[in-house]
């Protein structure tokens, strides 16, 4: 740490929210030193120039203490009280890999929410594949990028097993219109934001035929059920669940218009193919890429997850949108089973 309070930042990747939560570090009341890194060098010029992200949020504009960067990132990483990764889960192995061998010791966050989809592995079992002895943690909860960047009052969930880095990242982004809680539960926290993604396309197709909002709230509660069952059986705890990164994050994606995967489902609903959308989005939809991986994991613990098994289907090109909610209505009548409330 450069003073009492004042972080040195490094932000990696500058798509929506590596830029949004850099805008967010560096207008916090200690005036932290962020590093907004770009991979693309084009990308990198015009908001050096302009001041802002024209490619993502193009309303917003920079700080005067957030430095964008391209190129090499090693002074970055090596110079960083933090290191903040931006972007997507198929990214996460080859950045945690290199920072690792430029600075062992650098505490290093991520932001993705996914699973990764050649391995299935959530992000934490990803970096303890990749580089185990690095001091890590994940941000996550309800956050569009836009309402961040706007600084609209927003509340987030810091997972560690490491007090330094939940303490870190309270520093770094706590304060103003930003709350930060602390959590040690990744595997509950980080399956909370994959099935989430999930679950959103399902709501999105759901709203996209009209189904209404009865329908909406039954797959929001059955699929928040889903998502605690599969949290659960990996070892996460079931009040994570009932908390920003489960419930909260899960409201937001499915019901919130700047949702990308609620958009991918939406758009589905009305008829467009999978490659059409993506082409068009602009954006990474994680729940598109781990879908298969959830309900693959799941099958794995004999955890039933109906809800995410459909999605996959209509992805895959299995069934179309119609069909999906018939399947879901015709399944025998069940009891309602939910998780336990924790007992303190
Ligand atoms: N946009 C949002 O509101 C939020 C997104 N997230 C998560 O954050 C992650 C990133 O999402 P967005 O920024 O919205 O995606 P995005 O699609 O807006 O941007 C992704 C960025 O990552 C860059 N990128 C991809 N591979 C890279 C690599 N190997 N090295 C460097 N840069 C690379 C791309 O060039 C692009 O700029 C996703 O896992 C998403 O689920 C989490 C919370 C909120
Ligand atoms: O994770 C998010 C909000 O918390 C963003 O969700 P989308 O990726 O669906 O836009």
């Amino acid at each position: 740490m450069t003073t009492a309070n004042r972080l040195s930042i490094a932000v990696l990747g500058a798509g929506a929210w590596g830029t949004a939560v850099a805008i967010a570090a560096a207008k916090h009341p200690a005036h932290h030193h962020v590093s907004l890194w770009v991979r693309d060098a084009q990308q990198a010029e015009q908001m050096r120039l302009q001041r802002r992200n024209p490619r993502y949020l193009d309303e917003v504009d920079f700080p005067d203490n957030l430095c964008i960067e391209e190129g090499n990132f090693s002074h970055l990483v090596m110079s960083a009280d933090l290191v903040v990764l931006g972007t997507p889960v198929s990214a996460l192995s080859d950045m945690l890999q290199t920072i690792a061998m430029l600075s062992p010791q650098a505490p290093v966050v991520w932001l993705c929410k996914g699973i990764e989809q050649t391995n299935g592995l959530l992000p934490h079992e990803v970096q303890l594949k990749a580089a185990p002895h690095l001091l890590c943690g994940v941000l996550s909860g309800p956050s569009f990028a836009l309402e961040v960047a706007r600084s609209q009052p927003t509340a987030l969930v810091a997972a560690s097993h490491d007090a330094r880095v939940q303490a870190l990242l309270i520093a770094a982004f706590h304060g103003n219109n930003m709350r930060v809680y602390g959590n040690t539960d990744l595997v509950g926290v980080e399956v909370g934001g994959a099935v989430k993604n999930v679950l959103a396309i399902a709501t999105g197709i759901c709203d996209g035929l009209d189904l209404g909002l009865n329908a909406r709230a039954a797959l929001i509660t059955r699929g928040l059920a889903e998502m605690t069952r599969l949290g659960c059986a990996l070892g996460g705890r079931p009040e994570t669940f009932m908390g920003l990164s489960g419930v909260g994050d899960l409201v937001l994606t499915a019901t919130g218009g700047l949702s990308r995967n609620r958009k991918v489902g939406l758009l589905l609903a009305q008829g467009q193919s999978l490659p059409e959308i993506l082409a068009t989005l602009g954006h990474v939809a994680e729940g598109v890429y781990c879908a298969h991986n959830v309900v693959q994991r799941a099958g794995q613990l004999g955890v039933e997850m109906p809800i995410s098994a459909a999605v996959v289907q209509l992805l895959e090109g299995k069934t179309n949108a119609q069909e999906l909610v018939q399947q879901l209505l015709e399944r025998d009548p069940a009891i309602e089973s939910l998780p336990s409330p924790p007992v303190h």
